[in-house]
């Protein structure tokens, strides 16, 4: 049976916050996320020191020609990154550039990160999709996503909870499914629309989840985040 593992999104503008968060959620997260308002503000450097020996997802979501995006992973893949993130719209040529630079970056396959395309960000809902453009719905869309990406050389995607049980009967089991948009019971929406529990997404098939606010946010971080663990063992 999968185990889906837990990410902690630190989205903070601040090093000794992230720091902060990062050392409390050591042994309760699987991984740490940093993202476009970390590294924005704190640069790469501080990704580093955050990252120290934790196994980061870094979400910069590239989106951009194919040339540009390559040599911006190339420039990205030292940092160590588990993981990183282009947005799958920028379509077949820049997908496949962004494998290729990735592997021609990292020494060791083993230690390639795993290229990760974003689909449907899990803030759109349908009204907001079709407002760019896209006249399908986000289960569509992702479906649509999913498999360009997947066949242009991704290792994985990022979709909401709501499309894991479609991508899962589309493209089975190789795709690694990163889930944000998860709310544990009670807790607020955010500006997130296509939104599920931990146990939803793990029960869907989520190989990894994403929270940041609700764990961010929490009186107790750490207790926050074991609490989680604990909703996905139990499910
Ligand atoms: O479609 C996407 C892609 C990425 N994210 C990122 O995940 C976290 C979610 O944070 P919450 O506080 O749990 O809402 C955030 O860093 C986003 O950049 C996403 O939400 N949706």
């Amino acid at each position: 049976m999968r185990h889906t593992r837990l990410i902690a999104a630190l989205d903070t503008q601040s090093v000794e916050q992230a720091l902060s968060w990062a050392r409390m959620l050591d042994g309760q997260v699987d991984a740490i996320k940093l993202g476009l308002e970390f590294t924005y503000a704190c640069g790469l450097d501080a990704v580093r020191q955050v990252a120290h020996d934790r196994a980061l997802f870094l979400d910069l979501k590239l989106h951009d020609i194919p040339n540009t995006v390559a040599k911006g992973l190339s420039s990205l893949a030292p940092l160590g990154a588990s993981m990183l993130t282009i947005h799958a719209s920028g379509g077949r040529a820049m997908i496949e550039a962004a494998r290729a630079a990735l592997e021609q970056t990292t020494l060791a396959a083993a230690h390639r990160p795993l290229l990760l395309a974003v689909t449907v960000l899990t803030s759109l809902d349908e009204p907001g999709l079709r407002e760019t453009g896209v006249n399908a719905t986000p289960r569509e869309q992702v479906l649509h996503l999913g498999r360009l990406a997947m066949a242009s050389g991704a290792d994985g995607l990022v979709c909401s909870a709501e499309e894991i049980a479609p991508l899962r009967d589309a493209l089975g089991d190789a795709p690694v499914l990163v889930v944000p948009g998860i709310r544990p019971a009670g807790s607020s929406a955010d500006d997130q629309k296509r939104i599920m529990t931990p146990a939803q997404a793990t029960r869907a098939g989520a190989n990894w989840i994403v929270v940041g606010r609700p764990i961010t946010r929490a009186g107790d971080p750490a207790a926050a985040a074991a609490a989680i663990q604990d909703e996905l063992r139990s499910a």
